[in-house]
């Protein structure tokens, strides 16, 4: 066992306390995050850090998954070593002492890292652009993305909780939730890529053709991928297996800081659930306002396969 997972088995829940959204340069963000804001944003990325970055329940953990089986050959094994957020620390996460904080985790971590962000562009500490780093991003459609963050805020007992889901759509579309306006940050990462070194992918052409998609992400990493290594890894990342897997469906975390009864953490891992919450009304809105705030990015998201 890791010292992180001891840790978190004697957590105290007494010491567990819900977490405010502060604005920091037109971003809400944790207030523990804006506390500590000066030492994330002065972190020292290192050239051979990979940064895999998305809004908040994009498929970051699909992604985090995919790139370390890529580092480790395919070995599941080695993926084994420990829970997802412990091989790939979460850089601006620096709530619940004791835990250590994200940059104290990435701190700790040999080379090459990889490392996890929810920031927007114009918040990501300058050293990842400085230092040229790789940087994997991974966008999901917007209906879909408000669903699954919805049940996860349910779950998540450091959140605010949202009075209903029609209440939770307004602050979505508001950005007023954690990390602020979805369509900001699909825009700005997307400005982003043709700039510095960043491969733009979409939760949905991985549901699609995972072994496609795959594929992309080692040409990125200038990691050769044998076919049986490409299978296993599609095999280990699909839905099913992330789902039953400990080292990444968060069931390590204890159930006071995450229930799990109420909502999973791997809860559908679909195209198109937003069926089962949208209104019509909901849903048109929504389609009006990414058409109008999209439209001069050529950025589209498709909602159903
Ligand atoms: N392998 C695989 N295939 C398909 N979908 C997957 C997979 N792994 C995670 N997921 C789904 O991704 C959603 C969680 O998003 P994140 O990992 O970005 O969450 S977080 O921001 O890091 O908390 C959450 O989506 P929903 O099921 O819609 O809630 C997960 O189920």
């Amino acid at each position: 066992m890791t010292d992180l997972q001891s840790n978190m088995e004697s957590f105290d829940p007494s010491t567990i306390r819900i977490l405010k959204l502060v604005t920091l340069e037109g971003v809400p963000l944790f207030d523990d995050t804006v506390e500590q804001w000066e030492t994330i944003w002065n972190f020292k990325a290192k050239p051979d850090d990979l940064l895999i970055c998305t809004y908040p329940k994009a498929g970051t953990t699909w992604m985090q998954e995919i790139v370390d089986m890529i580092r480790h050959g395919g070995d599941t094994e080695k993926c084994a070593r420990a829970p997802i957020y412990e091989r790939i620390p979460y850089i601006e996460l620096c709530e619940l002492k004791p835990f250590p904080s994200g940059i104290e985790q990435a701190e700790a971590l040999p080379s090459p890292r990889t490392l996890k962000s929810h920031l927007p562009v114009h918040l990501l500490p300058p050293s990842f652009f400085e230092q040229n780093c790789k940087i994997i991003y991974v966008a999901r459609n917007p209906k879909d993305l408000a669903v699954s963050y919805f049940h996860f805020i349910r779950m998540d007992k450091t959140m605010v909780q949202p009075e209903n889901w029609d209440e939770f759509v307004e602050t979505f579309i508001a950005g007023t939730v954690a990390y602020g306006s979805w369509f900001d940050h699909v825009k700005d990462w997307w400005k982003a890529k043709d700039h510095h070194q960043v491969l733009y992918l979409f939760y949905e052409d991985m549901k699609e053709d995972l072994a496609r998609e795959i594929k992309k992400v080692a040409q990125f990493m200038d990691v050769e991928l044998p076919e049986p290594v490409l299978n296993r890894i599609v095999k280990h990342t699909k839905f099913e297996s992330m789902k039953v897997n400990p080292a990444v469906n968060y069931t390590t975390v204890p159930d006071c800081l995450m229930d799990q009864t109420i909502s999973p953490f791997m809860r559908k891992g679909i195209v198109g659930d937003w069926k089962e919450h949208f209104t019509v009304a909901q849903s048109e809105r929504l389609d009006e306002i990414c058409t109008q705030l999209l439209k001069e990015s050529g950025l589209t998201f498709r909602t159903e396969l």
